[in-house]
């Protein structure tokens, strides 16, 4: 439209008026000047999702057109600000609440979300362990939003196919409870069985009432996360993001790892060890998604899982110690039998890991003695401090970096920037399961897969790891760079699809007949767009 009959088309009395050089403009320039005059986290977060109430084609444009500045404001770090502060900074609706109280009615309630049974992805938190913060209750509900953004910025889900849904059951944080601006019940959270009873009619009801619904279970407390998950993996189509997916992402950063460690350690990829800094959903999840880095090796359950060693915060897990949680068992290691093991240097000396994974939720837990020695036993060593939010991490990228002199390998949960030392540029890998779960949903969403099986969050993994350019190899990533995560998703929708299909849990036969390369086509051309072209805002 010319500029002139797009002023015409406004002379309506009662119209306010675009001004009228606005088109002669790049208003996604004026959106960015805007974001930048803000000065924290928090307000840039709220400026961005007003935006988005406004305008959603003009918000998603923007994402997509600069992820490496607008990611870590609508997800980690920053959505955990949001989250901690959300009964203060709230505006209007933005989910679907369902709380304990809608016991005995949740169909009803779902039936009221706007899109209807149209709704393919539901992000679904109960805000019990929001990244490492803790229990939130009711302001847990911008991980769920943060997470659909990037389905639909990462992996091109339509936005009204999206539900991001917060179950409100209470907290045990005091502090929510007696805050007058407190969003949710106040009351404490229910029992094991109460909760069983509601997470049955809620997951019952969400498959009546969206039949073609993908759910994920996010920042569920680990005990829950790892029940729910079990209960419902073979009667919902559903996963758990902090389980399987970090599980996934992890291993698919550590086939690339390993490669570089072990190349130049001049030693055989089966000789790698994995020492866990943190035993909870996301370092047993990922613990367990590791041991196919081993089988695909050749080696037995017995001798993958031997490469294993865990930690909690009372030391080095193992199998003697009394009241053991059931998700610890697996991993408890049965051939040490010496004094309790707590520290972390001496299960270091112990265990001599080649890797040693954060998940722990411990700032700074990974000190500059540990991370010396850990160089000091590797010519490369890997280190992935994988807890979030970054004000959690177990090292910064730069001192990594520094106390190693160049040769760790690492990823973190939250974005560093990359960083100079001895003159030579050093660009860090975020090992976050945001590089998975787009490609997950979408692959389960086109292939209409009953189930997600172990083998889809397998292959997304395999496919994530082959899916580095030959720049990025040169540079030793171990995960692409971000600003290609729409192709990333697609590729890993794509090995998703053809698990299921193996699986025989596709409904959708269509796909069946297709090349991988034509597949690989159709998952792109599925991929959302926004269509703000031109971005005049919504009046
Ligand atoms: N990068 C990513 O993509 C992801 C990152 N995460 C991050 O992982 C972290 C953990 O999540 P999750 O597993 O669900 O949380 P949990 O709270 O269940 O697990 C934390 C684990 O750390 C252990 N721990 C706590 N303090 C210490 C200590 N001082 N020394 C050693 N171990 C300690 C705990 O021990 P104990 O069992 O004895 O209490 C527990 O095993 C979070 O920060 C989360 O943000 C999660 C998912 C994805
Ligand atoms: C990334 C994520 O899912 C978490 O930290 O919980
Ligand atoms: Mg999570």
């Amino acid at each position: 439209m010319s500029h002139s009959a797009f002023s015409l088309s406004l002379m309506s009395p009662s119209t306010p008026r675009i001004p009228p050089y606005f088109l002669n403009t790049d208003h996604r320039q004026r959106v960015l000047a805007q974001l930048r005059s803000k000065h924290t986290g928090l307000e840039k977060y709220i400026y961005l999702n007003g935006l988005k109430e406004r305008d959603p084609n003009l918000f998603y444009e923007v994402l997509l057109g600069n992820m490496l500045e607008i990611i870590p404001i609508l997800y980690t770090p920053t959505v955990g600000d949001a989250c901690s502060n959300y009964s203060h900074i709230w505006r209007r609706p933005e989910g679907l609440y369902v709380t304990i109280e809608n016991k005995g009615h949740i169909r009803q309630v779902l039936r009221t979300w706007h899109a209807g049974p149209a709704a393919r992805i539901a992000v679904v938190t109960d805000g019990s362990r929001i990244l490492g913060l803790g229990d939130l209750g009711a302001n847990g509900l911008p991980i769920a939003i943060g997470k659909l953004d990037l389905y639909i910025g990462g992996a091109g889900i339509k936005p009204s196919t999206t539900l991001p849904i917060c179950l409100d059951l209470g907290t045990n944080t005091e502090k929510f409870i007696t805050d007058p601006l407190y969003l949710g019940i106040r009351r404490k959270r229910p029992d094991t069985a109460e909760m069983d009873e509601f997470m049955n009619e809620f997951m019952e009801a969400m498959k009546d009432v969206f039949p073609q619904l993908v759910v994920q279970f996010e920042d569920f407390s680990t005990d829950n996360a790892f029940r729910y998950l079990d209960m419902f993996r073979t009667k919902n189509r559903c996963f758990n993001d902090d389980i399987q997916g970090t599980g996934s992402v992890v291993l698919s950063g550590f086939l690339n790892a390993a490669r570089l460690s072990s190349a130049a350690a001049g030693t055989p990829l089966s000789d790698q060890r994995i020492l866990f800094f943190g035993a909870g959903s996301a370092g047993i999840g990922v613990a367990k998604q590791l041991m196919s880095f081993f089988t695909l090796l050749g080696l037995g359950e017995e001798e993958a899982r031997g490469r294993i060693y865990t930690v909690d915060s009372k030391g080095l897990i193992t199998a003697d110690r009394k009241g053991l949680q059931e998700h610890k068992k697996y991993f408890a290691r049965t051939d040490y039998d010496g004094p309790a093991l707590t520290s972390l240097i001496d299960i270091i000396k112990y265990v001599k890991p080649t890797a040693l994974l954060g998940l722990s939720t411990i700032r700074n837990a990974f000190s500059e003695e540990v991370v010396r020695l850990m160089a000091s036993i590797n010519t490369r060593p890997i280190i992935f401090p994988l807890s979030n939010p970054v004000s959690l991490c177990e090292v910064d990228y730069s001192d990594a970096v520094q106390w190693t002199n160049g040769s760790v390998i690492f990823a973190s949960g939250s974005p560093y920037k990359a960083v100079e030392f001895e003159g030579k540029v050093y660009e860090p890998g975020q090992g976050n399961n945001m590089y998975i779960f787009p490609g997950i949903g979408m692959g389960a969403i086109l292939s209409k897969a009953r189930h997600i099986t172990d083998s889809m969050v397998e292959q997304a993994a395999i496919a994530l790891a082959g899916s580095l350019t030959e720049d990025e190899l040169s540079s030793d990533l171990v995960y692409p760079r971000l600003t290609r995560i729409r192709d990333i998703s697609a590729q890993i929708a794509t090995a998703v699809i053809r698990a299921a299909q193996k699986d025989n849990v596709d409904e959708n036969g269509l796909f069946r007949n297709l090349s991988d390369d034509a597949l690989l086509e159709y998952v792109k051309a599925k991929q959302w767009q926004p269509t703000s072209t031109h971005s005049i805002p919504r009046l």
